[in-house]
């Protein structure tokens, strides 16, 4: 698929879900938004997540701040939340939904796959999704399955083999780090807990 606005899309994506956060997550991300977030992930997911209606109900705020704020609103592996948020496009990984049917059902909307190997790579249909998620490019405590921490020059070996596929980084991302992850050749970097911790979320932003 083809978005000649992805790469920039993806410059500082913002993921997260409220067992992220330690305050309003509304708060949280009308800051990212304020301080100049691209893309927005909502993933509630994980110990202390919201299901059901609560989880629905937060995802209407967030969206309608992304909304205010011009963002895309991405939805992490849930097809029917996406529908009802209407959001701007799904994110899934290896185990999730397959993109062949979730780009049936949705033809025009942004579909983000993870990789972590070549073995990954091999299995994915990367002509069928917008963009990939490589990583975790750095150790991560965030997410309690990550895979290993598989480094900087898994970007760079997966720009060499799509050099015109939107990549964005993933996986202990902070501001001291950001920018050897665009140097290996990503378009961009998301991050939970760089701006979810930061005591200054302004400055969290613009640091990546
Ligand atoms: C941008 C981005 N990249 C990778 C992931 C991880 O997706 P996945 O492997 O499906 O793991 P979960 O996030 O579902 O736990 C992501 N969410 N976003
Ligand atoms: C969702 C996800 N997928 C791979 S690592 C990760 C967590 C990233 O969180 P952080 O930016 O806090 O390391
Ligand atoms: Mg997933």
């Amino acid at each position: 698929m083809m978005n000649k606005h992805l790469p920039w899309i993806l410059r500082k994506y913002f993921i997260m879900g409220s067992q992220n956060c330690k305050s309003d997550p509304v708060e949280i991300l009308k800051k990212a938004a304020e301080a100049g977030i691209t893309a927005f992930q909502f993933r509630e997911k994980g110990e202390g997540s919201l299901s059901g209606d609560a989880k629905l109900e937060l995802g209407k705020k967030l969206r309608d701040v992304c909304q205010q704020y011009k963002i895309p609103f991405i939805v992490n592996d849930d097809m029917y939340l996406v529908d009802q948020l209407e959001a701007d496009g799904i994110h899934i990984g290896q185990d999730d939904l397959s993109a062949k049917g979730l780009r049936k059902h949705f033809p025009n909307k942004i579909i983000g796959l993870s990789v972590s190997n070549a073995n990954e790579v091999a299995k994915s249909p990367t002509s069928l999704v917008d963009y990939i998620g490589a990583g975790p490019v750095f150790d991560t405590s965030t997410k309690a399955d990550a895979k290993l921490a598989v480094g900087l020059e898994w970007i760079t070996s997966l720009r060499k083999q799509f050099p015109e596929l939107p990549i964005v980084g993933i996986g202990g991302i902070t501001s001291a780090n950001a920018a050897s992850v665009i140097e290996a050749g990503a378009d961009g970097v998301s991050v939970i807990s760089a701006i979810t911790k930061a005591d200054n979320i302004k400055n969290a932003v613009n640091g990546l």
